[in-house]
């Protein structure tokens, strides 16, 4: 079933890319963007584990929107994001990513990150180990963050406040200094990048369940650590996320950063 689906996706995300990469609706804002693909991989994939587990149940960012519940119960549950990096794929910019987490008791299970055009297949399994196409992964070991990069993202939120903290985070990070900042455009791919070592840290607020559920293992299992943007344990229905090398970085990037909190992935929906 893993083999085909794969092929299956891996074609339709190329000849996409390829043949008709048009934006089909908008979402959250006016700059929060969905393809045809996205919602063509997230049924291919629904639809190929529910054949095999009639009874798991799914949250999948375009079901999502869609109108489903967005909620992580006890209940085996597979957390599905067709293209992260949705706004890459519009431009062709080569970071696009199939991010396929597995949940049971709330905890996940295993994680797949599937970067399409890197051809590079990330997989973790609680306790044995996070891997990019066999290879076992390791975070960078660097204790300090002026030796560091650091990535994050700017999402798709253009208001005011929010623009200001996130700026006044990053400028602050900046000026530390480190010595890089990147954005990948992909939260699955800058996760890879930490779990990789490629980068010492990832931080966003307004990033979804879906977009950090199968890179917050990989990231664990090639030793890194996750917090909350202010310290405590991750939520990962919180929206907000540090994926770091070690609890040093981690620590030190809470410090700099101008918190906030978007609107929870499993608030309920406003009445009508
Ligand atoms: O392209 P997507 O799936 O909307 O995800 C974005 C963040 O929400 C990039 O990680
Ligand atoms: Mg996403
Ligand atoms: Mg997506």
């Amino acid at each position: 079933m893993y083999v085909c689906m794969y092929v299956c996706i891996d074609q339709m995300v190329r000849e996409a890319l390829r043949d008709d990469r048009k934006v089909m609706m908008t979402k959250s804002s006016s700059i929060d963007l969905v393809t045809q693909t996205d919602q063509k991989v997230e049924q291919l994939i629904i639809k190929s584990v529910k054949e095999k587990f009639p009874t798991h149940r799914f949250i999948g960012e375009e079901s999502v929107a869609a109108g489903e519940p967005c909620d992580l119960t006890d209940f085996p549950t597979w957390i599905i994001d067709p293209i992260d990096g949705t706004t890459n794929f519009v431009h062709a910019f080569p970071f696009v990513a199939v991010s396929i987490g597995f949940c049971v008791n709330k905890q996940c299970e295993f994680g797949v990150v599937y970067s399409c055009l890197q051809d590079q297949m990330f997989t973790a399994r609680r306790g044995r180990g996070a891997f990019c196409n066999g290879e076992p992964l390791q975070v960078s070991t660097e204790e300090d963050i002026s030796r560091s990069i650091i990535a994050t993202e700017f999402g798709s939120n253009r208001e005011t406040e929010a623009i200001d903290r996130m700026f006044s985070s990053l400028r602050k990070i900046v000026c530390i200094p480190v010595q890089g900042v990147r954005s990948a455009g992909s939260a699955a791919v800058n996760m890879c990048l930490v779990a990789s070592g490629c980068v010492e840290a990832y931080y966003e607020i307004g990033i979804h369940v879906w977009d950090v559920a199968a890179g917050s293992l990989l990231v664990t299992e090639a030793g890194g650590v996750l917090m909350d943007v202010e310290g405590g344990v991750v939520d990962l229905m919180s929206r907000r996320i540090i994926a770091a090398n070690n609890r040093t970085l981690a620590e030190r990037i809470v410090k700099e950063i101008d918190s906030f909190s978007p609107t929870r992935d499993d608030a309920p929906l406003p009445k009508q």
